[in-house]
């Protein structure tokens, strides 16, 4: 009998509250590997032993060895994934992965070539994509499918709480089967994902103080745990920007520190509810030593037709809000976060 009665959690360790990333092991005697569980994928990829040495993004992380593992299996079909952000080469392997002490025999990527951008930044070594099957390139059946599949859990669900205090430990936690009432208060607020097969759902516009500026008509938002910062349409969050005074500069929207408690919340609408941000929520304010820096944690993003124009909701809008994700009955479920 499991102890955890059907769930099994994984605490998360939130970097500078941009990167949110928990353990896994792959292989037996056990690899132990840092991933991402994104929901906006749903491959699971870990940097390979043969690795090129050039591939600095690659050599600075944890690699799988097939070699060094009795359950390995060979596979070697080739794999690559192409990121708004990056890529990722390489080609597929098979071995049991353990998630939450959950074991499931697991095909997956072994990435020989990293693009130095984005992944020279990551604290973490791979991804684990949390998508439904259909996102899933080759598909190849994703690790949350595979777990399914076993019965095992008290329900076909997984949720995510991500703290918004690098201090704070855990700095989050994954719970597959359940929730985690340590973590939220209130009851769960339930929106259909929007096109099935997608964490994505209906938004009904989106509110800067008490005005509904964009997104009037209605539009798409993605749920995206595997995002730092919330994105929208360029011109929207160029408009936004302008509202709230924030200036554009190499790395960011950024405002006068000063200005930051005058700032108006924005809401997002889903389903019957309204989902606030308030300045504490979307300003990161960073001390540095010439002083400090409060960075609007939105970006500009145009993701072209049939896919855009959508909004994308990331870590920074789920460390407000505890988010249950629930293949069962399809559908995304909002509590607020502790
Ligand atoms: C079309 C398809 C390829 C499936 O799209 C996706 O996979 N889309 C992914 C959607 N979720 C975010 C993913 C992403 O941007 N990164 C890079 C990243 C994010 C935050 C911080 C850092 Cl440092 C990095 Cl490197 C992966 C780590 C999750 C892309």
């Amino acid at each position: 009998d499991d102890p955890t009665n059907g769930t099994a959690p994984t605490p998360l360790t939130n970097y500078l509250d941009t990167q949110y990333f928990g353990e896994i092991s792959i292989g037996s005697p056990a690899q132990m590997f840092n991933v991402v569980f994104d929901t906006g994928s749903a491959n699971l990829w870990v940097p390979s032993q043969s690795c090129s040495p050039f591939s600095t993004a690659c050599f600075t992380h944890n690699r799988y060895d097939g070699s060094r593992s009795r359950t390995h299996i060979d596979n070697g079909t080739g794999f690559s994934i192409q990121y708004a952000s990056g890529t990722v080469r390489g080609f597929l392997s098979e071995d049991v992965v353990v998630i939450g002490g959950i074991p499931v025999v697991q095909v997956f990527a072994e990435a020989t070539a990293l693009s130095a951008m984005p992944f020279i930044f990551a604290k973490f070594d791979g991804v684990l994509g949390m998508g439904y099957p259909n996102v899933a390139i080759d598909g190849i059946t994703p690790v949350f499918d595979g777990i399914m599949s076993q019965h095992i859990l008290k329900e076909e669900v997984f949720s995510v709480y991500y703290s918004r205090d690098p201090q704070h430990s855990p700095g989050g936690e994954l719970v597959l089967g359940g929730t985690d009432p340590d973590y939220y208060t209130g009851t769960f607020n339930y929106v259909a994902t929007e096109e099935m097969g997608k964490w994505e759902v209906t938004m009904k516009g989106v509110s800067v103080g008490d005005r509904i500026m964009f997104c009037v008509e209605g539009c798409t938002a993605v749920i995206d745990t595997g995002s730092s910062y919330i994105t929208g349409p360029a011109s929207s969050v160029s408009e936004l920007m302008t509202t709230i005074g924030a200036q554009l500069d190499e790395s960011g929207y950024k405002v006068n520190c000063e200005l930051v408690k005058t700032l108006p919340s924005v809401t997002f609408h889903l389903g019957g509810q309204e989902y606030e941000l308030s300045h504490e929520d979307y300003i990161l304010w960073q001390t540095e030593l010439e002083g400090d820096v409060c960075t609007v944690t939105f970006r500009g993003l145009d993701v072209p037709p049939p896919t855009g124009p959508i909004w994308i909701l990331g870590a920074n809008f789920i460390a407000r809000y505890y988010t249950e994700f629930d293949r069962e009955n399809n559908r995304i479920g909002f509590a607020t976060a502790v």
